[in-house]
């Protein structure tokens, strides 16, 4: 059987006092498109941020591609992130770079390769997301969603083993919002990669994911396939699916008496 290439095994993790995940163990298997969904503040850029190196488990282990990350130092995670691509909701392009020039990027910083071929990869990239045709012009010159495919094209350039993205369909109009949907399930089988992808947007991903896990104050509570998902009467998935703003996910921060931290005395509600 084929082994895992994201392993979350009872991961814990705090800013200083505060505990933003608990126990929370995931798989992610080669291929497969996952999506990460909660309320806001509940965990899911920071477990990015744990699978990047950028962050390191309190307790537990995370594991990329068979080996556990929070025992290696800068050097050996730099290597590792040269595996990763990563697209981020304002990972903005380069401006003052065309859009060849963002793509080549990665490239010419984190390859030897020559010139020729690094043209050759990076028309390959602009194709795969419809946009050999905008090569040489400005980011300015681009509408918001033919930025994000741009921005795609340059994710995976060094042909990432595992593509991360954080809230990839925020701010695109639907048509946009389709087509990057269908990019991140092509590129991933392309790729022969696997992907994960932290959204609030249900239908887009569920379109997409093979497996949604959903945390909710920093630990999994439901996790299923898209189809087990639309089926669940769990209320906090319900939720979730229709969209409702009243439910266990709570849509204030926990925080002080309003009229007592505006400083109007007693508390009325
Ligand atoms: N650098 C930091 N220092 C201290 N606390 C942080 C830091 N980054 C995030 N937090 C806190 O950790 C918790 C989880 O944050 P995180 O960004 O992982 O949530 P999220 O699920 O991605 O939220 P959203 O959907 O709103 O982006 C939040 O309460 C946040 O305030």
């Amino acid at each position: 059987m084929a082994k895992p290439l994201v392993r979350f095994d009872r991961v814990h993790f705090a800013y200083g006092e505060a505990v933003v995940l608990r126990e929370v163990s995931l798989t992610v298997m080669p291929g497969q498109v996952v999506a990460i969904m909660g309320g806001s503040g509940s965990g899911k850029t920071t477990l990015l941020r744990l699978i990047g190196g950028q962050l390191r488990a309190g307790a537990g282990g995370v594991e990329f591609d068979g080996e556990v990350l929070d025992g290696l130092d800068e050097r050996a995670l730099y290597e590792r992130r040269k595996k990763m691509g990563m697209l981020f909701q304002f990972g903005a392009l380069f401006t003052d770079l065309s859009v060849f020039d963002n793509v080549a990027f990665p490239l010419r910083e984190r390859t030897d390769l020559p010139e020729v071929l690094i043209r050759d990869l990076v028309l390959m990239k602009l194709q795969a997301v419809g946009l050999r045709g905008a090569a040489t012009l400005m980011p300015a010159e681009l509408s918001g969603g033919m930025a994000r495919r741009v921005a795609l094209a340059r994710a995976i350039a060094l042909d990432p083993l595992l593509m991360l993205y954080d809230e990839p369909f925020t701010g695109l109009d639907p048509i946009s919002l389709t087509t990057i949907g269908s990019l991140i399930r092509e590129l991933n089988d392309a790729l022969g990669a696997a992907s994960i992808v932290v959204t609030h947007d249900v239908a887009e991903s569920l379109a997409i994911v093979d497996r949604v896990y959903f945390l909710a104050d920093g630990r999994v509570i439901a996790e299923g396939s898209p189809d087990e998902v639309r089926a669940s009467d769990h209320p906090f998935v319900r939720q979730f699916i229709n969209g409702h703003k009243d439910g266990p996910v709570a849509f204030h921060k926990p925080a002080p008496p309003y009229a007592e931290q505006l400083g109007l005395g007693a508390a009325h509600g």
